[in-house]
């Protein structure tokens, strides 16, 4: 029988507030060495004692490729921790990989390392309060239990943001301005709405809308007050469609937006007597003003994207050809659109065993062959690579994110 090895995460017993964590810092080994691992071991503070480094052996089994990050000029996790400016770190990918769990790992090691921290969900299937174990629904700032310094969660509800976003419209443009400019005789300007397609766009929202309207929603709330002590900002952002949709979004929101009110503008002046006669003069500008707001924080939201100051987009994957394909894909638009990418986290990345069943011994060489074409991959091979293996748990509160961060983020 083979004697398995296990990536065992004591969860339990590593205390989210100990500084001297019982596990080393960096149990991925590097390029050229190999892991001897003593057999049946099934904790991780009991493994780690017997990890030794030894000169590299031809075609042993033990071997774990390492892919060598080529981008040494970035700096690790010391450069994201500096400094008291608010920064912004953005983690999306292809669904399921781990983007949540290295979002809120990454909130985790900054509020531990003295940061007051928010970690925000995008994605409209919200998985953080899974994450973390504890209940951070409703829309609002959440305290986690858990870490040394402040963290609070924020899971936008896309539904109710879109309506915001329908109503603002629909008093400014939309089907109920439609309606009305009908009633007036004013076909030409209705005509011009129907070029705008909103209605099209409101009915049947874009994959992506609904993020953008969720990040922009998060910018009207860091303008106030109550958010300015947040020095790092994580966003678990939706899967890769909806962030690449996303990134063209501002654009075309903002264009429509515009558009909208110069619109807005012609009506009112058109309709000037007979709004006095309705008196609805006050509203219309009330729901301009809030329009107008909106399409600023859409602005805002486009160029946070691409502040390679503040901003930085981590890409998350696991080792298999196709997610390390997505990926590039992810990589080329990101860059195209000028958001700044440094970091690629491969996940999930089978632990070294001191002997693979036939399964493991399959996998691992799949893995290894998805690790090669990332090193190939032009897109890719110039992020700084950050394995993160797969560990024998689910990775759900916060000393298990404490576990996984501290892997991860070096
Ligand atoms: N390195 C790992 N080892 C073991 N389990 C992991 C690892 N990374 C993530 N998981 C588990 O995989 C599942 C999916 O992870 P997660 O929710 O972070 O992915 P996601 O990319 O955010 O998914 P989605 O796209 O559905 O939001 C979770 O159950 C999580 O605990």
């Amino acid at each position: 029988m083979a004697k398995a090895v296990a990536w065992h995460a004591s969860f339990t017993s590593y205390s989210s507030s100990s500084s001297s964590s019982p596990f080393p810092r960096n149990p991925i080994v590097p390029v050229g060495f190999s892991l001897s691992l003593s057999p049946r071991i099934h904790t991780l503070s009991s493994a780690f004692p017997s990890l030794s480094i030894k000169p590299k052996r031809p075609n042993s089994s033990f071997e774990v490729r390492s892919v060598a990050a080529p981008a040494e000029d970035i700096a690790g996790f010391d450069e994201m921790v500096s400094g008291t400016e608010r920064k912004y770190y953005m983690l999306g990918g292809k669904g399921g990989v781990g983007k949540t769990s290295c979002a809120a790992s990454l909130a985790v090691k900054f509020a531990n390392n003295g940061h007051h921290t928010l970690v925000v969900s995008t994605d409209p299937a919200h998985s953080l309060s899974d994450s973390f174990a504890q209940d951070l629904t409703g829309g609002m700032l959440v305290p986690v239990e858990g870490p040394d310094f402040p963290l609070f969660a924020l899971e936008i509800n896309p539904d109710k943001a879109r309506e915001e976003f329908r109503d603002a419209t629909k008093n400014n443009g939309g089907t109920g301005v439609k309606e009305f400019m009908d009633g007036m005789g004013l076909g030409m300007l209705v005509e011009q709405l129907g070029e705008l397609k909103l209605g099209e766009l409101l009915d049947t929202p874009p994959p992506g809308l609904d993020e953008a309207i969720a990040i922009s929603k998060v910018m009207q709330f860091l303008e106030s007050p109550q958010y300015n002590m947040f020095t790092r900002i994580v966003f678990d952002t939706a899967p890769t469609g909806h962030t690449l949709r996303l990134l063209s979004l501002p654009d075309f929101l903002d264009a429509s937006i515009g558009k909208i009110l110069k619109l807005r503008q012609k009506i009112a002046s058109a309709t000037s007597a007979i709004k006095s006669v309705f008196g609805q003069e006050e509203t219309k500008q009330n729901a301009a003003d809030k329009l107008e707001r909106l399409r600023e924080r859409m602005v805002k939201v486009r160029d946070l994207f691409r502040d390679a100051e503040s901003t930085e987009f981590v890409i998350v994957t696991i080792p298999t050809v196709m997610a390390v394909s997505e990926s590039s894909r992810l990589s080329a638009s990101l860059k195209k659109e000028n958001v700044p990418v440094k970091r690629l986290i491969v996940n999930q990345i089978l632990p070294p065993s001191a002997s693979d069943c036939k399964f493991c011994a399959v996998k691992r060489k799949d893995q290894m062959r998805a690790l090669d074409v990332i090193q190939s991959d032009p897109e890719l091979s110039s992020l700084k690579l950050i394995q993160s293996p797969l560990v024998d748990m689910e990775i759900r509160g916060v000393p298990a994110l404490k576990f996984m961060g501290d892997i991860v983020w070096k």
